[in-house]
C-alpha cells in the first residue's frame, strides 16, 4: 500500500462528524491492523467484526468502517475516541469501493465468469486465447493468479484489499487483460464491487454451497449479482442458455441492456454447438458462430469443455478481440491442470484422468463426458470434503453409481470432520457395490490396478490440489503424482 496514505474522503468515505484523517492502510482483520489503518469491521457469518474494534483501536487504527450493528457492539470503546468512524449500510460494498480507490490502477479489460462449474476453466481458456493473440493477460481464481503476472491466492475470489492489490500490481507489470472467477461467496460478499468489469459469463447451475446460501434461489441470486448489479448497460454478457437458469440469466442481462452472446444448442444461439466427435486425446467440435459454420479440433477431454471454450471465446470477443482471430486460437488451447487431465497410462493402454469434480453436477458431467472417449469401463475414485455442504455427499455417491462401472469411495479433504462419517454419507448414495477405502493413495492404487485394456480411471474431487487437509494439518498429496506412482509400481517400473 502507498507509503503516503490517503485521506478518508479520497476513498469515497465520509465519517460521522466530518473527520478526514490520513489513512495508512486498510485491514479486514483486526490482527493485521497497523497504526493509522482503516479497520473494516464486517458482519460475518460466525461473528460480527465489530467485536474486534476494541483490538483495532489498541493497535492505533485511524478509522473504523462498519455498520450500525458493528458500531453498537463497540459503543463503549468508540465513545471519546478521536479517530474517524464510518457507518455504512453495506460496509462490504463500501470496503470494495475504498479498496479500488486505494490501489487506483486496474488493467483496462477485465472480464468475470460465474456458474457452478467451469469458472476456472473458462477464465483459464480466456487468458490462453488473449496470450495467443499477443496480449498480456492473467487469469485469477481457484488456481491463483496465472499468466503474465503470478501470485498465490487463498480464495477463488479474494476479498477486495487482496484483489485490488493484485490488480494494481498486474497493471503495473503491463497486464492489460484479466479473466477472473466470480464465486457466489465473492459476489454475495461484494468482493467484486469495485472492479471495473466489462463483460461477464455464466456457465451453468447445479447444487453447491448450500451450507452458505439459504437455498437454490438464494444461490442463484448471488450468481445473478454479476449481471444485475456489477455489469451495466452496454457491457457484455456471455450466457449458456441450455438450462432454465441460463435463460433466466439471459433475461436479466437483456433487461439491463447488456450486449448478449448466447451459447447453446438452439438454432437462435450466437454460438451453436452442432456436433462433437470424440477420440482418445480430444474432440472435433462443429459449431456455428452468428450463422457461419466452423470446425475445430480441441485437444481437450470431455464434451462440456466445448461449452467452456465457447464461453471463453465469447468473453475474448466481448473484450474487443476480432472474432475470426479468436476462433483461430482454439485448437491451441491446453488442458487446465486438474480438469479432465490425462495423468498416467498403463502398459496395457488404459488411462487415468484427474478431475476437480467435487459437486454432484460436476461428477455427472465428468463421468458422462468421459464415456464417449472410452471403449472399456469407467472406474472412479472419489470422496467429499469435510466442513462443506453435507447434502451433496450422497448425491455425489449416487452420481458415481449411475455413471461409472466401478466405484471406490475414499477421503477428500476431511478437514475437521470424522473421515469415516463423510465416507458413510457418500457410500449411502454410491450403493453396496462401491468399495470403501479411506486412504486416498491406496484407493488410487486399487483404481489403477483395476484398469484393463480400454478402461479409464477418473480420480475426482481434488484436481490441481497439492495437499490433503486433515484436521488443521495439510499433508502433501497430489492425485496426478499418486496415479503415476501407482502405474509405475503396478507395471514393474519401480
Ligand atoms: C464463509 C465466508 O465466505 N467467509 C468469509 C467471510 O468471513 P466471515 O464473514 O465468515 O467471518 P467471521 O469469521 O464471521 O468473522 C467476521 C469478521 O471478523 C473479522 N475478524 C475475525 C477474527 C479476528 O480476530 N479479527 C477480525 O477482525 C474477520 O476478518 C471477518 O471480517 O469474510 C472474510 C473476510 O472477507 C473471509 O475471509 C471469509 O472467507 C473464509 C475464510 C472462507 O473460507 N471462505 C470460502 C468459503 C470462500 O469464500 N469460498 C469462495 C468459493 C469457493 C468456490 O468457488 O467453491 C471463494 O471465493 O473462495
Ligand atoms: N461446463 C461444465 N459443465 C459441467 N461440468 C463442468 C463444466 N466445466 C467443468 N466442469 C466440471 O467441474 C469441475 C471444476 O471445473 P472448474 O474448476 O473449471 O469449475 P469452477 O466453477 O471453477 O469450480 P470451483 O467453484 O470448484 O472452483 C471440472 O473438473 C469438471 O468436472
Ligand atoms: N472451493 C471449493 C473446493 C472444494 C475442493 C474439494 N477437494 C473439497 O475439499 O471439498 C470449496 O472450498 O468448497
Ligand atoms: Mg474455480
Amino acid at each position: 500500500m502507498s507509503e503516503a496514505g490517503k485521506r478518508l474522503s479520497q476513498l469515497g468515505l465520509s465519517a460521522i462528524g466530518g473527520r478526514d484523517p490520513n489513512i495508512t492502510g486498510i485491514s479486514v482483520d483486526s490482527r493485521t491492523v497497523k497504526p493509522g489503518h482503516m479497520f473494516a469491521a464486517l458482519p460475518g457469518s460466525a461473528i460480527h467484526g465489530g467485536e474486534f474494534i476494541q483490538y483495532a483501536l489498541r493497535m492505533d487504527a485511524g478509522a473504523i468502517l462498519t455498520d450500525a450493528a458493528g458500531a453498537a457492539l463497540a459503543a463503549n470503546e468508540l465513545r471519546g475516541w478521536d479517530g474517524a468512524l464510518v457507518v455504512a449500510e453495506d460496509p462490504r460494498q463500501a470496503l470494495a469501493g475504498a479498496a479500488a480507490l486505494w490501489f487506483g490502477r486496474q488493467p483496462e479489460r477485465i472480464v468475470a465468469v460465474t456458474g457452478t462449474s467451469g469458472k476456472t476453466s473458462v477464465a483459464n481458456f480466456t487468458r490462453q486465447i488473449w496470450q495467443s493473440l499477443g496480449l498480456k493477460a492473467i487469469s485469477l481464481g481457484t488456481m491463483g493468479v496465472q499468466g503474465d503476472y503470478e501470485a498465490k491466492l487463498a480464495h477463488t475470489t479474494p476479498e477486495p484489499v487482496t484483489l485490488h492489490r493484485i490488480l494494481a500490481a498486474a497493471a503495473e507489470a503491463g497486464v492489460t487483460n484479466v479473466a477472473m472467477e466470480a464465486s457466489s461467496h465473492g459476489l454475495d460478499q461484494r468482493r467484486l464491487d469495485g472492479v471495473r468489469i466489462m463483460a461477464g459469463a455464466f456457465t451453468n447451475f447445479s447444487q453447491d454451497h448450500l451450507d452458505y446460501h439459504a437455498g437454490f434461489d438464494e444461490y442463484f441470486a448471488a450468481k445473478a449479482l454479476l449481471f444485475n448489479h456489477i455489469l451495466d448497460s452496454g457491457d457484455g454478457a456471455v450466457i449458456n442458455v441450455d438450462s432454465e437458469r441460463g435463460r433466466q440469466m439471459a433475461d436479466i442481462a437483456r433487461e439491463r441492456d447488456e450486449v448478449l452472446t448466447t451459447i447453446g444448442s438452439g438454432d437462435d444461439c450466437d454460438f451453436r454447438i452442432l456436433g462433437q466427435r470424440y477420440d482418445a486425446t480430444g474432440q472435433e467440435l462443429r459449431f456455428s458462430y452468428r450463422g457461419a459454420t466452423q470446425m475445430v479440433r480441441l485437444n481437450l477431454i470431455g464434451g462440456f469443455q466445448a461449452e467452456n471454450v465457447l464461453a471463453a471465446a465469447g468473453l475474448a470477443i466481448a473484450s474487443g478481440c476480432d472474432a475470426s482471430e479468436v476462433l483461430a486460437t482454439l485448437p491451441h488451447l491446453e488442458t487446465v491442470r486438474g480438469r479432465m487431465q490425462l495423468v498416467a497410462q498403463r502398459d496395457n493402454g488404459a488411462v487415468a484422468f484427474v478431475d476437480y469434480a467435487h459437486k454432484p453436477g460436476a461428477v455427472i458431467a465428468a463421468l458422462q463426458s468421459l464415456r464417449p472417449h472410452v471403449m472399456g469401463r469407467i472406474i472412479v475414485v472419489l470422496g467429499a470434503g469435510g466442513d462443506r455442504d453435507k447434502g451433496k455427499r450422497p448425491l455425489m455417491g449416487q452420481a458415481a453409481r449411475d455413471f461409472a462401472d466401478v466405484v471406490f469411495v475414499t477421503d477428500d479433504n476431511p478437514r475437521t470432520e470424522d473421515p469415516a462419517s463423510i465416507r458413510a454419507e457418500v457410500m449411502a448414495g454410491a450403493g453396496k457395490d462401491a468399495v470403501e477405502i479411506g486412504d486416498r493413495a491406496e484407493a488410487i492404487l486399487r483404481g489403477v490396478d483395476a484398469l484393463q485394456p480400454g478402461d479409464a480411471l477418473l480420480i475426482a474431487g481434488k484436481g490441481h490440489e497439492t495437499g490433503q487437509i486433515v484436521g488443521s494439518d495439510v499433508f502433501p498429496f497430489d492425485d496426478a503424482e499418486q496415479a503415476s506412482v501407482a502405474v509405475a509400481a503396478l507395471d514393474g517400473k519401480i
